[in-house]
C-alpha cells in the first residue's frame, strides 16, 4: 500500500505491521507520474496531502481495493470514479469536530479583540503609556450566521452561545433537530444581511464554489466579520480582497485559502484587517493521532475485504 505523505507515528505503526508500506516521504506532494511505480501494484493508498484522485491516478493503479483520506473534507477525490471502479473511500468525519470547531471560533474571538494585532505591538516594543491599539468588539449580544451547520457548525454555534450570541444557519435544507440547536434557519440572502459574524463551514462542492463572491460582501454588514474554516475556494479571493479594501465588511480570519499555500507575496497578507492561519483547524496531536488511527483501520478493513467504518460511497462499500 501507498502512503502519500508524513502521518502520525501510530497510524504508521499499525500499517507496517500488516502491510508494505510505501511512503512518500518528501515535503511537497506527489505527482501521479512520482507515484506511477507504486501505483501499478498498490491494493490501498493512504492519502495523507492534498493531492487529486482521479482517473488518472486511478488508471495507473489497476489493482487497488481500497482509499483512506485522513481528512472529513475529501473535495480533492472523485468519488464517482472511485464508485465506478468499485473502490470504497473513507474519510474521517466525526473525530475532529470539536478541535475544528475550537480553532474556527478561536479565529472568531482572536479577530474580534484583534489579539493577534495587541501581541505584534508588544512584540515591537509599542507597549508604551498611552498607547493606543485599535479597539476591538464584543461577541455578546451579537447574531452569528454559520453556513454549513453540520457536525462542526453545531460545535461552533454552541460556542459561540455559551458567548451570549445569537445564531442563525443556513444549509440548503433545515436540520431536523432545529429545536435542540437553538438556532434559526434563514435564507444565505437573509444570513448575509443579519450577520454580525459568519463562519463558513460547508464542504467544497461544485455547488458551494464560489459561493462568497463580490455580491455577497457587498450584502453584508459594513462591520461584519467573516471567517472561514471550510475551503479556500467556497470563498472569490479577489472579491474578498476587495470587500476587505474598500470597507464593504470589516475584517476576515480564515483557516483556509485560495490557493494554498498562500505565497508570501499575496496581496491578501498585507492587509490591516485580516488574520490567517494556515489550515490547522484539526491540528491538535490528539485529534491527528485519531484522524490518522480512523483512516489506517478503514484502509485495513478496506485489504481485508471488510466494511469501512466511515464509507463516503457505501455503494461500493464491502459486505
Ligand atoms: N479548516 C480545517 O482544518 C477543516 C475544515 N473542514 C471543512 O469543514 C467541512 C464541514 O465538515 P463537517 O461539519 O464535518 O461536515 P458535515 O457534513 O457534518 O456538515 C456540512 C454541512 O454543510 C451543509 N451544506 C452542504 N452544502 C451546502 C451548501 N451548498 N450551502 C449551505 N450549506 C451546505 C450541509 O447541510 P445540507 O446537506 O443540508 O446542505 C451540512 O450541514 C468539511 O467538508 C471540510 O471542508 C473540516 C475539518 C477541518
Ligand atoms: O481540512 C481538513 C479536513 O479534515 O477536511
Amino acid at each position: 500500500m501507498i502512503i502519500t505523505g508524513r502521518i502520525m507515528p501510530p497510524a504508521l505503526a499499525a500499517l507496517q505491521e500488516q502491510c508494505e508500506v510505501q511512503q512518500w516521504n518528501q515535503a511537497v506532494a506527489p505527482q501521479v507520474s512520482q507515484l506511477a511505480e507504486w501505483l501499478k501494484d498498490a491494493e490501498g493508498l493512504f492519502v495523507s496531502t492534498n493531492i487529486a484522485v482521479n482517473e488518472e491516478l486511478l488508471a495507473a493503479a489497476p489493482k487497488l481495493r481500497v482509499i483512506a483520506q485522513s481528512a472529513v473534507g475529501y473535495d480533492n477525490i472523485d468519488i464517482q470514479a472511485c464508485t465506478n471502479r468499485k473502490i470504497p473511500f473513507g474519510n474521517t468525519p466525526g473525530v475532529l469536530v470539536e478541535t475544528t470547531a475550537d480553532l474556527a471560533f478561536g479565529l472568531l474571538l482572536t479577530a474580534a479583540r484583534r489579539i493577534h494585532e495587541g501581541w505584534d505591538w508588544v512584540r515591537a516594543g509599542k507597549w508604551q503609556p498611552g498607547f493606543q491599539l485599535p479597539l476591538g468588539v464584543d461577541l455578546f449580544g451579537k447574531t452569528l450566521g454559520v453556513v454549513g451547520m453540520g457536525a462542526i457548525g453545531a460545535a461552533v454555534a454552541r460556542r459561540a452561545q455559551a458567548s451570549g450570541m445569537k445564531v442563525i444557519y443556513n444549509n440548503r435544507r433545515p436540520r431536523p433537530d432545529q429545536a435542540a440547536l437553538n438556532a434559526e434557519y434563514c435564507s444565505f440572502e437573509n444570513l448575509l444581511t443579519e450577520s454580525d459574524f459568519i463562519v463558513v463551514l460547508t464542504p467544497l462542492t461544485p455547488e458551494s464554489r464560489g459561493m462568497f463572491g463580490a455580491k455577497e460582501f457587498a450584502r453584508m454588514k459594513t462591520t461584519a466579520y467573516f471567517i472561514n474554516a471550510a475551503r479556500g475556494a467556497v470563498v472569490d479571493t479577489q472579491a474578498l480582497y476587495t470587500a476587505l479594501i474598500e470597507g464593504q465588511i470589516a475584517y476576515a480570519a480564515l483557516d483556509v485559502t485560495d490557493p494554498e499555500p498562500l505565497p508570501a507575496d499575496h496581496p491578501l497578507i498585507k492587509l490591516p484587517n485580516i488574520l490567517i492561519a494556515p489550515h490547522i483547524g484539526s491540528a491538535t496531536t490528539e485529534t491527528r493521532n485519531r484522524m490518522a488511527l480512523l483512516a489506517a483501520e478503514n484502509l485495513l478493513l478496506g485489504l481485508a475485504g471488510k466494511p469501512l467504518i466511515t464509507c463516503v460511497n457505501p455503494e461500493v462499500n464491502y459486505r
